[in-house]
């Protein structure tokens, strides 16, 4: 056992490590490839996985937070199962069908709006093409990555508003333009999540305090793991959405614990990204995608076959060998 503050070794952390490159069926965040890595620890596999743009300082939350979740017994869980949403890229209104009919049973769809080279017209092609196949009942979410500036999310909701959206995530990049934004469209009673504030922000806590969201979105990796996480949000108060980072389901694991230990779930959660990626670490049948709307919480592990048919070229290995050991040095 480590004591609360040790980390495991790098010379043992390096050689439990495997990594993959997950191909996408749909370009997500620019990216038509997810590679990641993959820790065998004590606990079970965990995951690894800052985007590669990402610096070493950014990166460290990520790796204590994947060592914490291989190494670190998980907290109590009040539930088995966690209901998903569906992510929708910012693909033309002609696809959406195509992507949502991989996400089983999902009531809920998060869209991408706001992606640059695009404009309104196509959110709205796009989400109204959602609207018509998910219903009435269906609930749909916006995230705008920060894309707006004020005018242009006050703009935006207007025009967008008759959808009946659920929330919008990350309308603007700041937390002050968050909260005039709240302030100017609180009439339209459409409630705006953090997720960029949260997760990029050096006081996660920051937007809460400032009244600049109705709820976060909450992913536990760029958080620093589980434990962190969750006290995020116990200080927020406010209502929490877990989300993923793009994981495989090794990684969406350590999402769904968080999830599973919340006292409060009141939205669902981003946690079906696996539905997005071709193929997944683990055999089919022990994947978490999602299910009749739901994912279970489990520890998935790597099927061999697929980890070694997964590998990406050596010098993408050794850029994440290189990457781990820079990162590790820092914790
Ligand atoms: O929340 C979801 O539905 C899925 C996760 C998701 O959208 C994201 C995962 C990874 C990187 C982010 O750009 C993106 C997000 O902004 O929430
Ligand atoms: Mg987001």
């Amino acid at each position: 056992m480590l004591d609360e503050q040790e980390h495991p070794a790098l010379a043992d952390i390096l050689e439990r490590m495997r990594v993959v490159a997950l191909p996408l069926h749909t370009r997500f965040r620019g990216q038509t490839v997810r590679e990641l890595a993959l820790i065998e620890g004590p606990e079970g596999w965990t995951e690894f996985s800052p985007f590669p743009e990402y610096d070493d300082v950014e990166s460290a939350a990520w790796l204590r937070a994947a060592l914490e979740f291989g190494w670190r017994p998980a907290p109590p869980l009040v539930r088995t199962s966690i209901p998903v949403n569906a992510t929708l890229p910012a693909v033309p209104a002609a696809d959406v069908e195509r992507v949502l009919a991989h996400y089983d049973g999902c009531r809920t769809v998060k869209v991408k709006v706001a992606e640059r080279g695009q404009t309104l017209v196509d959110d709205v092609d796009r989400i109204a093409r959602v609207r018509e196949l998910v219903g009435p009942e269906g609930r749909i979410r916006l995230d705008a990555n920060g894309g707006w500036n004020l005018d242009e999310a006050e703009h935006a909701v207007h025009r967008l508003a008759e959808f009946d959206l659920e929330y919008l995530e990350q309308p603007c990049a700041s937390v002050d333009e968050l909260a005039e934004l709240r302030r100017r469209i609180g009439y339209l009673g459409i409630p705006v999540a953090a997720d960029e504030s949260v997760r990029k922000a050096d006081d996660p806590l920051a937007v809460a305090r400032a009244g600049a969201a109705d709820l976060l979105v909450v992913k536990a990796q760029p958080l620093g793991g589980l434990r962190r996480a969750l006290a995020v949000v116990a200080e927020a108060g406010l209502p929490a959405v877990i989300s993923s980072a793009l994981e495989s389901s090794v990684g969406i694991a350590l999402g769904a614990h968080l999830a599973a230990a919340l006292p409060e779930l009141p939205y669902d959660c981003g946690l079906a990204t696996v539905d997005l990626f071709e193929t997944d670490v683990v055999a089919p049948a022990r994947s978490l995608r999602a299910r009749g709307g739901s994912i279970t919480v489990e520890r998935p592990v790597p099927d061999a076959g697929l980890l070694e048919r997964l590998r990406p070229a050596l010098a993408r290995e050794q850029w994440w060998r290189d990457r781990v050991t820079r990162v590790h040095a820092l914790l």
